[in-house]
């Protein structure tokens, strides 16, 4: 029986698209700006010092680490020092409603007919906490941060490794097997199917002969009742 669905975004609850020719413009338009001028607060410090030791380069200026974190979006790198980056600047762009956390329209009646049934929901992202929960708290269908339990980004561990589902697990305090993982990328769903979880593989474009997990192309095929 299915306790609790954790959710991916990208790909899964959200347009690739939504992320890639919105979000990620944003980020790089008002990087260098927004890194000179908050470069003394403690949680930019960490976020800068987490990519000086991801990029191998202690001793980085503020201007390597703009080159460095330009280059990190455009290879579109899951780098958890970018992540927190862009999550603070983001922030401006949806406050200011220069923009909305895209859904696909079959994701919210999804979400509230789990709830009714008792099911918890989790988001697991390789963007940032205080990101997914911006991109929810500003969705096209306006605040849905409290239908969450809890969010999940790489501070857990990759989203490729069994490792970090295991912890997820241990987290929301239930069996691997009463847990449901959503994703649109099979090697993600292959970590989590190796830790024990149910998996469901969201596709939303183009087919994935790759995979071995059973696909859906909408929310509305999913009934959590029979699994
Ligand atoms: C929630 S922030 C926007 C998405 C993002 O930055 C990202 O890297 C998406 O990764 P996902 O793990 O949701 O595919
Ligand atoms: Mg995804």
């Amino acid at each position: 029986m299915i306790r609790a669905i954790v959710t991916d975004i990208e790909g899964t609850t959200s347009d690739i698209q939504f992320v890639h020719n919105v979000l990620f413009p944003y980020a790089r338009q008002h990087l260098a700006a927004f890194v000179r001028d908050n470069q003394m607060d403690e949680k930019v410090v960490a976020a800068l010092n987490a990519v000086r030791e991801e990029s191998a380069a202690p001793q980085a200026s503020l201007d390597d680490l703009i080159a460095t974190l330009i280059g990190f979006i455009d290879e579109d790198r899951k780098s958890p020092g970018l992540k927190a980056l862009q999550g603070m600047i983001w922030r401006a762009g949806y406050v200011e409603g220069q923009f909305t956390g895209h859904l696909y329209p079959d994701v919210l009646p999804a979400f509230e007919r789990w709830q009714q049934q008792g099911i918890a929901l989790y988001v697991y992202s390789s963007g940032s906490v205080p990101a997914q929960k911006l991109l929810f708290g500003y969705s096209d269908e306006g605040d849905l941060t409290s239908l969450f339990s809890g969010y999940f980004d790489t501070a857990v561990g990759a989203k490729r490794e069994t490792q970090s589902y295991h912890n997820i697990a241990e987290h929301i305090g239930l069996a691997p097997s009463s847990l449901l993982f959503l994703s649109d990328i099979h090697q993600e769903l292959d970590a989590a199917a190796q830790a024990g979880w149910h998996t469901l593989q969201l596709i939303r474009g183009e087919a994935d002969n790759a995979s071995r997990h059973h696909q859906v192309n909408d929310f509305s095929q999913i009934n959590p009742e029979s699994i």
